[in-house]
């Protein structure tokens, strides 16, 4: 039968990016996506705000929600300390064979933990199955109708401490209207757009960071 997007966005990696190099697996899919197939990484210009973000934080725990192919995951956890908690969630299991094979075609496999799941069931079981106390940096890029109430679910598990950093994506494209209407108006967070555009597209899209007050 007829592969799939994420299955020949992985062979394009095995065949074009360098074993144990971060930065090649990134351009490798980069260049897939550009001139052969679009899909939705957080891409290179979104990807250098994130960047950016994860480098400023310098976080001790990191969660991801909507692991994809991993290629949002390499990007993090290439710029993370030794020692740093990272956990990545993905409830489809054919994106998680794919993502944890991409991820070790980078060589950081034990910088990251893929674990197969929906949100809603994972975040209130994060202190007990992975001895988590708060999350430092949390990236968001799943179905953007769960972005609101999974960061609800985070203040209501007590997964955020003052300062927490949450990055959300595509919060133009395809759009999370009621998680930025949260964010922005809670007295809770501190929020902040960047402007940037769709993945390997000139369309507007954008990235919010928010900051967890106490
Ligand atoms: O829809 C987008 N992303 C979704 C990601 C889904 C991945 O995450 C997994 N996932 C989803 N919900 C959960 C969950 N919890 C929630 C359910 O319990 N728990 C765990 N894993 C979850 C899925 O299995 C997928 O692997 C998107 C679209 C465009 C786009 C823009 C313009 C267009 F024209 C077309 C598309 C651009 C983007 O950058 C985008 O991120
Ligand atoms: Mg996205």
């Amino acid at each position: 039968t007829r592969s799939t997007r994420p299955q020949r966005m992985l062979k394009a990696v095995q065949k074009n990016a360098t074993k144990g190099n971060p930065e090649s697996v990134i351009s490798a899919i980069d260049y897939f996506c550009k001139h052969s197939e679009w899909a939705m990484n957080v891409g290179d210009e979104k990807g250098s705000i994130l960047d950016s973000v994860v480098t400023e934080v310098n976080p001790s725990t990191v969660l991801e929600l909507g692991t994809y192919c991993g290629y949002s995951t390499v990007r993090i956890a290439r710029l993370l300390s030794p020692g740093t908690k990272f956990i990545t969630l993905e409830f489809n299991p054919a994106n998680v064979t794919v993502a944890r094979q991409i991820i070790a075609h980078a060589g950081l496999q034990d910088k990251v933990t893929v674990v197969e799941g929906s949100s809603g069931d994972l975040i209130p079981q994060m202190k007990e199955r992975f001895g988590i106390t708060t999350f430092d940096f949390i990236f968001l890029d799943h179905w953007k109708d769960r972005y609101l109430p999974d960061i609800k679910l985070f203040e209501e598990c007590g997964l955020l401490r003052k300062g927490s950093v949450l990055l959300a994506d595509n919060v133009i494209c395809p759009g999370a209207p009621e998680y930025l209407e949260y964010v922005r108006n809670s007295p809770r967070y501190e929020s902040r757009y960047y402007p940037a555009h769709l993945e390997y597209t000139t369309l507007e899209d954008g990235m919010e960071k928010s900051v967890f007050l106490g």
